[in-house]
């Protein structure tokens, strides 16, 4: 095959580097001109090249060929450590006898369980307590055939977990992409917006400074100057800084570092309620220094997409798809009801809600924290590793869907934040999302929240609150007692225990997905990954917790096979 490219590759600190100078997705083959590996080929259709770790001569050069690159961004070293781990799955030895592993919870964190194992040749089958894919990105279709959700998606440029996913599952195009921007709404002058546009000539972290700096209507110069200097010490410090903010809340941190008031106010009341829906006096420091630092180290990292319908069919369906092309298996109506122990204390099967027991090779919990905890056996409750996940509670969060008789003027083919005292990001889907597409009506997603107090309120009192919230941020169209805008229709979702509620300290009690008990693994966006609680967070801690059941697999055939025996000599 004709060489078509090379690739340099250098590391600078611990970042990587690539540079293609074939800058093509369709190069056929590639020769690494470093001077260790001169004249070494690869060919694969869709070459593209990841460098691990070149570590001069003493570690051997690794290079993986991958077939995804993401068509939208551009190809990070955080996309390609994704896009390498992904590969590891599908490049990996077919095993001589394929793991039965059931896996509690079809969210995203329990489908890409799921598929990561598929693709190495293994048997998952994912147990769904309800009738419906996606966990919290669940949906329903109303009796008028319009979906409503159980909250406002965005997917972000610094997400290459999930980007790469989409890549595997040919679904690239069902990202919508927005232009590279941030828009507030400002509560002082009712209707008007202002924005941080982020241009796309400058590289990141200067793309951010230059959007901070031109936007003039929501900090002062030296607001922007305090708030930098109290910045200065996570620049400098890095991840261990960052990991020890983990014991203030974003309030005290700022408190802390002389940053005014009008900072949080102005900014941060909105970030922390978009991140975890509670307010800066609560929510970990770490929790924002961590956003800062994803978003703003890639270019894109900031740029949003909304996924182009309902994320059980456009999302969740091709997964399910893909793992049951490859042997697996996923039920609905399958809640797992108890988790039976033999004497050992290692799992016997897990008993559903009809009384049918499931026995499996390994065993994965892919379900909300809180639930996990109410099928934890009592004989394991002690152990540090569970013991710790009392400290980690779900938060309540609402999300309103508003149909409109008319199609609203004031509102942007974008995420919007309100900053009202009751909703936090919004939406007019019949805007950004083509198959909620509406040239006529306007229809409202909002994520309403804090909801603590709210969540037991009825509907009614929620579309209340929400219309009286509307009308400040659409003064010339929406009235709270609809003397403009009507309602057609509306749908509240309630969430009382969603992501867990990053409160200070939370971080050492997030577990590791491989539990202390033998065959028993975790996976959701509650256990340790990088990426907070989010979709990129469920997305990556399934596919660490599929790559510690490859670790063991040595380990987990071999306890299958002794547990057999010993049950045949039972017999
Ligand atoms: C309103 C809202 C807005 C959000 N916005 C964003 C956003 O813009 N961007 C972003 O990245 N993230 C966002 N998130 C967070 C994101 O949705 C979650 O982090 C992610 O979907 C969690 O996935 P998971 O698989 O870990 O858990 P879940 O989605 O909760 O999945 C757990 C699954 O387990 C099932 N289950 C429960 N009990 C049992 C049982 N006994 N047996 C079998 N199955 C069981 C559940 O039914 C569920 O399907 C938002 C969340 C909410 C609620």
């Amino acid at each position: 095959m004709e060489t078509v490219g090379s690739v340099s590759a250098s590391i600078l600190s611990r970042s990587i580097h690539l540079r293609n100078p074939c800058n093509s997705h369709s190069v056929q083959s590639c020769t690494f001109r470093h001077s260790d590996y001169m004249g070494h080929r690869f060919t694969t259709p869709n070459l593209w090249i990841i460098e691990k770790s070149l570590r001069r001569k003493a570690h051997p050069l690794k290079v993986v060929c991958i077939d995804y690159p993401r068509p939208e961004l551009e190809n990070t070293a955080n996309f390609l450590e994704a896009a390498y781990l992904s590969s590891t799955f599908r490049t990996a030895a077919r095993p001589s006898k394929p793991l039965k592993v059931v896996i509690a919870g079809a969210g995203l964190a329990g489908l890409s369980t799921a598929k990561y194992l598929a693709d190495a040749g293994h048997k998952p089958i994912i147990l769904e307590a309800r009738d419906v894919l996606g966990g919290k990105v669940a949906a329903w279709k109303d009796s008028d055939g319009d979906w409503y959700e159980t909250g406002l998606h965005i997917f972000f440029g610094a997400y290459p977990n999930i980007q790469n996913l989409f890549g595997e599952l040919g679904i690239n195009d069902r990202l919508q992409w927005k232009e590279h921007s941030m828009i507030f709404a400002m509560p002082s002058k009712p209707g008007e917006f202002s924005r941080f546009d982020f241009p796309d000539v400058l590289p990141a972290p200067l793309n951010g400074i230059w959007a901070i700096l031109k936007n003039n209507e929501m900090l002062t110069w030296p607001e922007k100057v305090r708030f930098a200097i109290g910045l200065l010490p996570a620049m400098v410090g890095g991840q261990p800084y960052v990991e020890a903010q983990d014991g203030l809340t974003v309030k005290e941190w700022m408190k802390k570092q002389g940053v005014p008031d009008r900072v949080n106010d102005e900014v941060f009341i909105a970030m922390s309620k978009a991140l975890n829906f509670i307010n800066p006096d609560e929510l970990s420091m770490q929790c924002i220094l961590i956003a800062l630092n994803r978003f703003l180290q890639e270019k894109h990292g900031s740029k949003m997409a909304f996924l182009d319908g309902n994320p059980p069919e456009r999302l969740c369906m091709p997964i399910v798809n893909h793992i049951q092309s490859l042997g697996g298996d996923v039920r609905l109506n399958s809640r797992i009801q108890k988790i039976e122990l033999n004497n050992d204390e290692t799992i016997k099967h897990f008993v559903l809600g009809n009384g049918n027991i499931i026995e499996a090779d390994v065993y994965v919990i892919a379900t909300p924290v809180d639930i996990l905890k109410l099928l934890l056996p009592q004989e394991w409750k002690e152990i540090s590793y569970f013991r710790r996940l009392e400290k980690l509670v779900g938060v309540p969060v609402i999300n309103v869907h508003i149909w409109f008789d008319r199609k609203l003027k004031n509102t942007y083919d974008h995420l919007l934040f309100s900053r009202s005292p009751l909703l936090s990001v919004y939406a007019d889907m019949s805007v950004t999302c083509k198959e909620y597409y509406d040239p006529n009506r306007s229809v409202l997603e909002l994520v309403f929240a804090p909801a603590e107090e709210w969540i037991t309120r009825s509907d009614a009192e929620i579309i209340e609150a929400t219309m009286k919230e509307l009308a400040k941020l659409f003064p010339d169209e929406i009235a709270a007692d609809q003397s403009k805008a009507k309602i057609l229709k509306c749908h509240v979702v309630k969430t009382p225990r969603s992501v867990y509620k990053t409160v200070p300290n939370c971080e050492p009690c997030r577990p590791l997905q491989r539990s202390p008990i033998e065959g028993f693994y975790l996976a959701g966006d509650y256990t340790k990954q990088k990426y907070l609680a989010s979709m990129e967070g469920a997305v990556l801690s399934g596919k660490l917790c599929a790559q510690a059941i490859l670790q063991d697999y040595d380990f987990l055939v071999g306890r299958t096979q002794q547990r057999t025996t010993v049950a045949a000599s039972n017999v």
